[in-house]
């Protein structure tokens, strides 16, 4: 099969390097919190849900968390002096702690709403699955004849096949016949349209640059793309 060398990598950085991260100025920083056992204050748990944090300390008191889970009541104290609250996680990241530290450009854009998709519902016969079964079942989908699919094809010879049972595109430097496929594209046979008779390539990155065609349309290979012609 065509995808068995289809991986997909990423990028893992050293914990140093994720964003300037010191882990060691944060260990010395989380060795400043003491987390002390109160069983005299037990009687709080309680009152409460169970859920720890639901027992509000006043307001005033921002340096110090009370809570209890099950028979255990703790306090957790944060000891680095009268900072406001997140002040510690803040100079854990900050190579200055004089200095605040500031919002990069781009996590102020990481709320960007996404663009809609647009998908089209299946008619009943046309899923992904089906699609996968007609590949397996039907002797030509491509509509070769006989003929090899290792034929060098001209961009002219594919722009002639754009009538209803040869719909020709070229994708990645391969010709395939999207007329079998044309139900089954999960963007409709619309968009799919819009690929035929011409090199669907970058149209085809716009929208899903991430989806196996080469497994997908295995079947509809007619030839490759002579790009001399
Ligand atoms: C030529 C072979 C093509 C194949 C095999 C193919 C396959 C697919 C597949 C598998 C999906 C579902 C993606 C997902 O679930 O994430 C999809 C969605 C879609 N396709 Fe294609 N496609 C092809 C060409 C095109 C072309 C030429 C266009 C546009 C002109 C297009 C537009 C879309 C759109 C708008 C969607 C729905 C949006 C989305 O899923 O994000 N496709 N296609």
């Amino acid at each position: 099969m065509d995808n068995d060398d289809d991986f997909t990598f990423c990028q893992v950085s050293s914990p140093a390097d994720r964003d300037g991260l010191q882990t060691d100025n944060l260990a010395s920083d989380v060795g400043r919190i003491t987390i002390k056992e109160d069983s005299s204050d037990a009687s709080r748990s309680s009152q409460n849900t169970g859920f720890p944090w639901k027992d509000e300390l006043p307001k005033s008191s921002n340096s110090k968390k009370q809570a209890a889970v099950g028979s255990l009541s703790y306090s957790v104290v944060d000891t680095t002096s009268s900072n406001p609250p997140g002040e510690l996680i803040a100079k854990g990241v900050s190579d200055d702690a004089e200095k605040p530290v500031q919002k990069l450009p781009e996590q102020k854009n990481a709320m960007k709403k996404p663009t809609a998709r647009a998908k089209v519902p299946f008619e009943k016969g046309y899923s992904p699955m089906d699609w996968l079964k007609l590949t397996r079942s039907h002797p030509d989908l491509a509509g070769l004849r006989g003929q090899s699919n290792r034929r060098l094809i001209s961009m002219n010879e594919v722009k002639q096949h754009q009538t209803e049972g040869q719909m020709w595109t070229v994708l990645k430097g391969r010709v395939y016949n999207l007329y079998p496929y044309m139900k089954f594209h999960p963007g409709g046979d619309d968009m799919l349209m819009k690929g035929v008779g011409k090199d669907c390539t970058s149209l085809f990155n716009k929208y899903h640059a991430w989806v196996n065609a080469e497994f997908l349309l295995e079947k509809c290979l007619v030839g490759i793309l002579d790009e001399n012609q």
